[in-house]
C-alpha cells in the first residue's frame, strides 16, 4: 500500500500523542515494583504493545482500561520475547531478563535484527549473565542472574544500553556503578530514565554527569504515573505547521519530566519561525523562507527526520552534524533521507555522522521510507508542501503514531491510500 499526497493547507487543533519513551519506561519500572502501579495516558502503539507483551512474559500482570494500565508484578521469570520493531523494548527487556534465574531469548523483526546489542550484552556478562547473539545483533539469549558490580560501556552507539543497565541496577544484590566510555549520544534519554526511576522511588547517584553513575541496591516502589506528550511526535507536528500549516494549534501536556526533543522549538526559532508556547497549546508563525544553518543533533537523533524536511523551505544549506547514531535506528536514517530527499529536488550530501541538505527545484516524487515510521511521517509532511508525491509504507505509523493519517486528514491534508 502507498499514500498519495497533494499540496495541503492544515488548520485546526490537534492533540500531540503520548510519549513512547516514557510509556516504555513506566511499564518496565512498574513491572519491577513491589506492588501494583497505575500508568495513565499511555501511548497505544506497536512499540509499546511490544513492551506490554515483554513485561507480561517476564511475569507482570497488566490490565488495560482505555489509556490506563494497571501493572501488578508477580515475580520475575525468564521469557521468550519478540520485541517486534522496538529497540527500546529489546534493550531494556534484555537487562531486566538478566535479573531472572534462567535463560531468556529476545528477538525482533527484520529491522530490529540489524540493530546493535553487543555492548549491552558485554556489560551484562561482566555482572554475571551469560549472553549470546548473532554477530552482536538479535536474536540474543540472556541467562541470569546478574549480581551487579562495575561496568564500562561505550556511549557512542546508543543511550538505551545505559538506560537498560540503570533500570535493572537497583534490583541486583550489590548494586551497579556505570562508567561510560567516550561521549554519550542521546543524553536526554538517560535523564528521562533517571527521572522515571525517581518516580518509582529509586535514586540514581550521578557521580559525573553522562560519565559515571552509581545505583545502590533499592526497591522500586509502586507509583501512579502519567505519561507526558511525546516531544519527538511534537517535532513532526511542528514541521507540518511550518511547511503546510495555516492556523494549526497543537495541544500538549508536558509536565515536568525532561525530554530532549523539545529543543526542536529552539531550532525552529533559529530558522526564523516564531513559536508561541502556551500552557497547553503550541502554534507557529512561519515565514515563507527559512534560514539555513548548522545543527548538532547528538542529543536528539529523532529530530533528524523533521529537521531534514525543513530544508525544502530553507534559503541556505541545512548542515546536520553529530548524528551518526541515526544510522542504527529502524533504518540508516542518514542514508535513506539522502537518497529520498534527492528525488524531491533537495541536494543531499552525507558524511559518516552528518547530512547536508541544499534546497533546489522541488518536484513531486515517489518516496520510500523503507518502513521507518518517522521517515514515512516526515515524507508525508514534506509532500504536503510539494504536491504530487507518493510515499510507501503507510502502515509504519503503527510503531509510534497510529492515528497520524487520520489526524492529518482532520487538519485538511489531502492524503489518500491506494
Ligand atoms: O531511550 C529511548 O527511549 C530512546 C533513545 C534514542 O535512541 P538512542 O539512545 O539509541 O539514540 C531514540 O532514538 C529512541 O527513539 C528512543
Ligand atoms: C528509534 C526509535 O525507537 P526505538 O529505538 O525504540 O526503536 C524511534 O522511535 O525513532
Amino acid at each position: 500500500m502507498k499514500c498519495v499526497i497533494e499540496r495541503s493547507r492544515l488548520s485546526g487543533e490537534i492533540c500531540c500523542p503520548a510519549s513512547k519513551s516514557y510509556t516504555h519506561r513506566a511499564i518496565f519500572l512498574a513491572s519491577l515494583a513491589d506492588g501494583p502501579s497505575t500508568i495513565a495516558n499511555v501511548l497505544a502503539s506497536a512499540d509499546t504493545d511490544a513492551t506490554v507483551a515483554a513485561c507480561r512474559s517476564l511475569g507482570a500482570e497488566i490490565e488495560q482500561d482505555g489509556d490506563v494500565l494497571r501493572v501488578t508484578p508477580r515475580g520475575l521469570r525468564p521469557a521468550d520475547i519478540d520485541a517486534a520493531n522496538s529497540g527500546t523494548t529489546i534493550r531494556i527487556a534484555s537487562a531486566v531478563s538478566a535479573l531472572a534465574e534462567g535463560t531468556s531469548t529476545l528477538t525482533g523483526d527484520e529491522s530490529l535484527r540489524r540493530r546493535p546489542m553487543q555492548p549491552l550484552l558485554d556489560a551484562l556478562g561482566t555482572m554475571g549473565a551469560r549472553c549470546s547473539s548473532r554477530e552482536g545483533r538479535p536474536p540474543v539469549t540472556v541467562t541470569g542472574r546478574i549480581a551487579g558490580g562495575h561496568i564500562d560501556i561505550p556511549g557512542n552507539i546508543s543511550s538505551q544500553f545505559i538506560s537498560a543497565l540503570m533500570i535493572s541496577a537497583p534490583m541486583t544484590r550489590s548494586g551497579v556503578t556505570i562508567s561510560i566510555q567516550g561521549d554519550l549520544v542521546s543524553k536526554p534519554y538517560l535523564e528521562a530514565t533517571i527521572s522515571a526511576m525517581r518516580r518509582f522511588g529509586v535514586v540514581v547517584h550521578t557521580v559525573i554527569p553522562f560519565r559515571r553513575y552509581a545505583v545502590a541496591p533499592q526497591a522500586y516502589r509502586p507509583a501512579s504515573f502519567t505519561v507526558p506528550s511525546d516531544s519527538s511526535s511534537l517535532a513532526l507536528l511542528l514541521a507540518a505547521a511550518v511547511l503546510a500549516g495555516e492556523k494549526m494549534k497543537i495541544r500538549v501536556a508536558f509536565g515536568d519530566l525532561p525530554q530532549g526533543d523539545e529543543s526542536f522549538i529552539d531550532i525552529l526559532e533559529v530558522l526564523g519561525v516564531r513559536v508561541d508556547v502556551g500552557e497547553d497549546v503550541i502554534s507557529v508563525d512561519a515565514p515563507g523562507v527559512l534560514a539555513g544553518g548548522r545543527f548538532d543533533l547528538g542529543n536528539t537523533p529523532d529530530l533528524l527526520p523533521p529537521l531534514a524536511i525543513l530544508s525544502a523551505r530553507c534559503s541556505a544549506p541545512l548542515e546536520i552534524v553529530n548524528v551518526g547514531h541515526a544510522r542504527f535506528k529502524e533504518t540508516d536514517r542518514i542514508a535513506v533521507l539522502a537518497s529520498q530527499l534527492a528525488k524531491a529536488g533537495i541536494g543531499a550530501v552525507q558524511g559518516q555522522d552528518s547530512l547536508t541538505l541544499t534546497p533546489g527545484a522541488l518536484g513531486g516524487a515517489h518516496l520510500d521510507p523503507h518502513s521507518d515510521h518517522r521517515l514515512f511521517m516526515a515524507f508525508c509532511i514534506l509532500a504536503m508542501a510539494i504536491d504530487d508525491c507518493t510515499v510507501e509504507d503507510p502502515e509504519s505509523v503503527r510503531i509510534s503514531y497510529p492515528s497520524f493519517i487520520e489526524d492529518m486528514r482532520g487538519l485538511g491534508a489531502k492524503l489518500s491510500l491506494t
